[in-house]
């Protein structure tokens, strides 16, 4: 029987029960709000409730043959992340951008050029690389890389990273955004060409799970779709 794992709590515990509600698979949690067990109506699925950021590594390790978590999240947690998962199926919600932001006071700062530049002056002048804040090592270094970016140094934030600029920690910030209203109430903005990664909720296979029994669940209840 093939075993799911699905984020634990939250707006994407929630939306993730609507969509296999949807294609006729029941989900809950059961038990009280704290005790991480789960039932499955309308499938032969195992249900796990797990953190969101421990699915990619439960999916890799072939703890669980299919997993939901965000999109940024695997690309983040597992090198090559490829030879590990497969995306089964984009789900259409949990919508969020990885970008990189600035203070919004730079206004010599409008694009990825610019603060390439900038971080290259404020060595000069600081006697420091610019520390950029985020949980997003992975991401943020392979973007940066490839648009020849190098005078810069992480500073590790694994929440209220949009709080480190002001707190001076860090002169800029990678994370993850949607409307967009906690970047701006911290006197932020987006660099518009530093999109690291669109990320949204998305359905994974283990590379370890038995595929074929993956690509038979994928017809029966998701219309075929097993890319
Ligand atoms: N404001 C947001 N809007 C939409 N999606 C978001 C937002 N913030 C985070 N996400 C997405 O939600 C997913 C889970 O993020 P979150 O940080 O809540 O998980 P987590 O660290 O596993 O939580 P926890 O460890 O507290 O259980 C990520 O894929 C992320 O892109
Ligand atoms: O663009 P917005 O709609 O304002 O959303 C962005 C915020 O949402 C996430 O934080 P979350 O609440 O998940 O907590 P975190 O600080 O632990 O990441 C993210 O880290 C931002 O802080």
């Amino acid at each position: 029987m093939l075993k799911l794992g699905v984020p634990s709590k939250g707006r994407l515990m929630q939306d993730t029960f609507g969509w296999f509600g949807a294609r006729g698979i029941a989900l809950s949690r059961t038990g009280s709000d704290r005790e991480y067990a789960g039932r499955v109506e309308g499938a032969d699925l195992t249900l796990v409730l797990l953190s969101a950021s421990e699915i990619p590594r439960e999916l890799a390790s072939g703890r669980i043959d299919l997993g939901v978590t965000g999109s940024d999240l695997v690309r983040e947690k597992l090198a090559g992340w490829r030879s590990d998962v497969r995306e089964v199926v984009q789900m259409g919600f949990g919508h969020a951008d990885l970008v990189l932001a600035v203070p919004a006071c730079w206004r010599d700062c409008e694009n990825l050029d610019d603060f390439a530049a900038i971080t290259r002056q404020f060595r000069g002048d600081h006697g420091f690389r610019l520390r950029i804040a985020t949980k997003y090592h992975r991401l943020v270094r392979a973007f940066l890389s490839e648009h020849e970016v190098a005078d810069y140094q992480l500073v590790d934030s694994q929440g209220a990273t949009e709080g480190t600029v002001a707190n001076l920690t860090a002169e800029a910030i990678a994370d993850i955004t949607s409307s967009g209203e906690t970047l701006r109430a911290n006197h932020l903005k987006i660099l518009p060409d530093a999109l690291i990664h669109a990320s949204q909720a998305t359905l994974f296979a283990s590379q370890k799970a038995d595929q074929a029994e993956v690509d038979r669940f994928a017809r029966r209840y998701l219309g075929g779709i097993d890319a």
